[in-house]
């Protein structure tokens, strides 16, 4: 079947040609950087992408009020912004309320313009539900990429049940991740581990097992017009910002390689794990020093200290500065607002340079983009075993694995790391290139479209808690 246009339903975050705000927010994340890229990959397919978000009219957001938008020099792919939930900004969290709205928006305008997608990929839970939803009324199919699962996030934060319950509203999105599976024509998975151990969970096992042919493992990629190894003229800028930042630390130790965290704000991004590892060996601080990206916060100190602010980043860096100053290393860590991945990748070139290590020490990681960021810039990875990044490594092959709860086998991975540098380097560039590319994924999910299009789809059951909200 030809394909003409496709769909792809991303309620949160959201999309401008500028990727602003990327990871200054939790809904702002590695899941935006895949719907784009992927949109991408598949429009040089001659397919036209509508990627379908929200329109938000909000002074705090203002790259978001248009009703359209498109990349530069990209054909084909267009963002769709429906308004729906009120104007102002909103969490994640507080989108399920109004996502029968978003269904409404989309039917209304591609009524309008006479020409409905053929297919729709669907994102996280709220993109599925909402795929769920359209099917019921328009009869096209979809397929569903959760991205990140509700169950595993509760299961792995060490968090009150109740209060974690009320912030986050797992039953709902546990919920809405089960009825997008059960209806989706294929569900997409970045890893095997992702599909047998993640999907496997005993929150999604009914639905899973029921549905376990409609998997398809279609590994992400890398923009590697961004990440590689050759410098840009970011890399300058970032040598000079990094400059006026390296004086903080001790003397002695200023060409001492970096452990570098790079990951959103978020509790489950686990920063503090590296930071209790530090705390614990005297050896990690002799021989390294520590760089946290905290993109959009100039000022680390004055965010910590200002009572105003009630935010997750905030807790989470007086977390971090308060274990390091107890341990009297709060001076060997830098804080550094670095805005695009253009920059974000010179930092990593840059750093390699003194042997410097990309750390990912998540509770647990559904896949992980950065990880593959890093090796395409030659910088050699240390990362959690729980999850993708099990596998992106082979088990250890192309990067170190480690615990992150156990502050020992962080310090044995990183010292393996440095003590074998060149071979992760190299290991790291090769599997990469040989396995992370957005063209293979929009190969992938097209084929995937193509094998499951015509397969039978029942009519789908849909919630009171949501189907009240298509009448
Ligand atoms: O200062 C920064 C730091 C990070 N990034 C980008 O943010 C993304 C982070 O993505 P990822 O490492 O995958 O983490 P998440 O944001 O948590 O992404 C979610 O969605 C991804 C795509 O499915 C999965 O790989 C993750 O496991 C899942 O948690 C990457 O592309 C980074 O380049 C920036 O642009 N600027
Ligand atoms: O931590 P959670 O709620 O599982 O959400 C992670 C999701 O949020 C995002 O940051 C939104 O882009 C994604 O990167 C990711 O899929």
């Amino acid at each position: 079947m030809k394909l003409n246009k496709i769909a792809f339903f991303n309620p949160q975050g959201n999309f401008d040609p500028k990727d602003s705000h990327l990871t200054e927010h939790p809904d702002f994340g590695g899941q935006l950087v895949y719907v784009k890229e992927l949109a991408k990959a598949i429009a040089k397919h001659n397919i036209k992408v509508d990627i379908i978000t929200r329109k938000i009219i909000d002074p705090e957001w203002p790259e978001f009020s248009g009703d359209f938008d498109y990349y530069p020099e990209t054909e084909n792919v267009r963002i769709v912004r429906i308004p729906f939930g009120g104007k102002k900004f909103l969490n994640k969290e507080l989108l399920w309320d109004h996502l029968g709205e978003y269904v409404k928006g989309i039917i209304k305008l591609y009524t309008q313009e006479k020409a409905f997608p053929d297919f729709v990929t669907t994102h996280y839970g709220d993109g599925g539900i909402s795929g769920t939803m359209f099917l019921t009324k328009t009869g096209i199919k979809y397929s569903f990429t959760a991205h990140s699962l509700g169950a595993q996030k509760r299961d792995r934060l060490n968090m009150d049940k109740d209060e974690a319950e009320k912030k986050f509203r797992f039953s709902l999105r546990i919920l809405a991740e089960n009825i997008a599976m059960q209806y989706a024509s294929f569900i997409v998975t970045s890893t095997f581990q992702e599909k047998i151990e993640q999907y496997m969970h005993k929150a999604y096992k009914k639905t899973t097992t029921k549905h376990e042919k409609k998997f398809e493992i279609i590994p992400p990629g890398v923009n590697t017009s961004i990440f590689h190894t050759t410098p840009l003229p970011e890399d300058k800028k970032i040598e000079e910002y990094l400059n006026t930042k390296i004086t903080k630390l001790p003397a002695e130790k200023r060409n001492n390689p970096f452990v570098i965290l790079s990951s959103r704000l978020d509790r489950k991004k686990y920063h503090v794990a590296l930071i209790r590892a530090f705390a614990e060996s005297e050896k990690l601080r002799e021989k390294f020093n520590i760089v946290i990206v905290t993109r959009g916060i100039d000022d680390v100190f004055s965010l910590i200290t200002n009572i105003n602010v009630d935010s997750e980043e905030k807790h989470i860096l007086e977390e971090i500065t308060t274990l390091a100053k107890k341990n009297n290393f709060l001076d060997q860590i830098l804080f550094l607002n670095i805005k695009t991945q253009k920059e974000l990748a010179a930092l990593y070139r840059i750093s390699t340079r003194q042997n410097s290590i990309f750390a990912l020490t998540a509770l647990y990681e559904p896949f992980g983009l950065a990880i593959i960021e890093a090796m395409a810039c030659g910088l050699p990875v240390v990362a959690t075993r729980f999850g993708g990044p099990a596998e992106i490594l082979d088990g250890g092959t192309y990067g170190a694995l480690i615990n992150p709860d156990d502050p020992h086998d962080i310090s044995k991975g990183l010292f393996n790391v440095l003590d074998n540098y060149d071979t992760y380097k190299k290991l790291g560039l090769k599997r990469v290139s040989e396995k992370y590319t957005w063209e293979i994924t929009a190969e992938e999910y097209l084929r995937a479209i193509e094998k499951h299009i015509h397969g039978e789809s029942e009519t789908p059951f849909i919630p009171d808690f949501f189907a009240n909200q298509l009448r």
